[in-house]
């Protein structure tokens, strides 16, 4: 089974970087599972590819031997060294890069969320699957090694007695002084909005730790939500969700742009036990803690890797498509589908449309 990725990354922004950031890492590493070979950055401009290359320190030396070249957008979809794309870019240009990288023969990791709204989503998938060609949303915070420990303690071991509820909360006060309108956090043509940008983290938290399985074999759940549209930007910078799942389960789901959250960013209740999870940013669960109501010691946990943590889906989707799969079961489409489900019917019911939406 040949574990080597050679990777296109579809924007040299913030994200793209920290992506890239974990690949250098591993590649420098001795004894590192994957390789995983930075072929091209497709970029916008020439020379902020070429800054991204040199930032983010991608050397020969860290690269197993390949130079990494700066494309235009165009050159980078008929690139034939790479196989597989990271697309880094805001919301609303997922749909087309992902079809013209299918259309490139290409593997697809799409960044958060996937799509704008489900019906397109599904349009995705579909053609990925004709072209027998491997695509998954890149929610990154699924494939940490806390969460499949997490889920062992609650679901296998059942540490915490009867789970009953979880709150979860992912807020920071976006600067809008130096955000300007046309920024993808304010835009809403380029998706801005807390529910797509972190509140699909809330949602996703609940789907790990409320429920141990994923897709259509889903626990069904009901939900409300509030969003309070921006009267300037028209778009939602405070999100508030209640979730209740058949199994009498609740989730108490916010996510704000006005306001910075408090930490823990996550507290999972149960009969015999609370999880509390910690981070600098609430996408990675890197710190958790499990007290226990008889006093026993609590059970602590730190992610020391020094990994930011997009490693952790990089390496399976290597394994996925060693496999010959064209889908995750961390994260399959039809999970996808159910959390852009949620988030279509919480713009619904409170009157969020972007113009993707028409
Ligand atoms: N998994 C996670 O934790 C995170 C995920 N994300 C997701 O990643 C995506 C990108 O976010 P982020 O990296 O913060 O965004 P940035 O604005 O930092 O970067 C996006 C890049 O996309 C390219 N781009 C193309 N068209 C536009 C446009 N109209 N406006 C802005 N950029 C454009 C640019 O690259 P170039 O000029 O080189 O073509 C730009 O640098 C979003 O969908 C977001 O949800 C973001 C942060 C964290
Ligand atoms: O996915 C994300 O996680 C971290 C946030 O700061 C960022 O806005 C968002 O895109």
């Amino acid at each position: 089974m040949s574990l080597t990725l050679n990777w296109g990354i579809l924007g040299a922004g913030n994200i793209s970087s920290q992506f890239v950031h974990d690949l250098v890492l591993n590649n420098s590493r001795e004894g590192s599972e994957v390789k995983h070979i930075v072929r091209s950055i497709g970029s916008s401009s020439n020379s902020k590819g070429h800054e991204f290359v040199k930032s983010n320190n991608i050397t020969k030396n860290n690269n197993h031997g390949f130079e990494t070249v700066v494309q235009s957008y165009d050159e980078f979809y008929a690139n034939p060294d790479v196989n597989i794309v990271y697309i880094g870019t805001p919301h609303t240009l997922h749909k087309e890069q992902v079809i013209k990288s299918l259309e490139g023969g290409k593997h697809v990791l799409c960044e958060k969320p996937f799509t704008v709204n489900k019906r397109d989503a599904e349009e995705l998938f579909k053609l990925a699957k004709s072209k027998n060609l491997f695509l998954m949303e890149a929610v990154w915070t699924r494939f940490f090694p806390s969460i499949a420990l997490l889920q062992k303690y609650i679901f296998e071991e059942k540490a915490l007695g009867e789970v009953h509820r979880l709150f979860a909360d992912f807020s920071f006060e976006l600067d809008f002084e130096n955000s300007p309108p046309e920024s993808r956090m304010r835009d809403i043509r380029l998706g801005a909005g807390a529910l797509l940008d972190i509140g699909i983290y809330t949602i996703t938290y609940a789907r790990i730790l409320l429920d141990n399985k994923v897709g259509d074999e889903h626990t069904k759940f009901d939900f409300k939500s509030f969003l309070t549209l921006d009267p300037t930007d028209g778009v939602d910078y405070n999100t508030s969700i209640l979730l209740k799942y058949d199994n009498g389960k609740q989730g108490i789901l916010t996510s704000s742009n006005y306001v910075n959250g408090a930490m823990p960013y996550v507290r999972l209740e149960g009969t015999k036990g609370v999880v509390e999870m910690f981070s600098d940013n609430p996408a990675r669960p890197k710190k958790f803690t499990i007290s226990f109501t008889d006093g026993r010691e609590p059970i602590e946990y730190e992610d020391q890797s020094g990994y930011n943590g997009f490693i952790y889906e990089a390496n399976a989707i290597a394994k996925d498509i060693a496999a010959g799969k064209l889908e995750d079961d961390i994260i399959p489409h039809a999970e996808t589908l159910l959390v852009m489900s949620v988030m279509d019917q919480v713009r619904k019911d409170n009157g969020l449309v972007y113009p993707q939406d028409k």
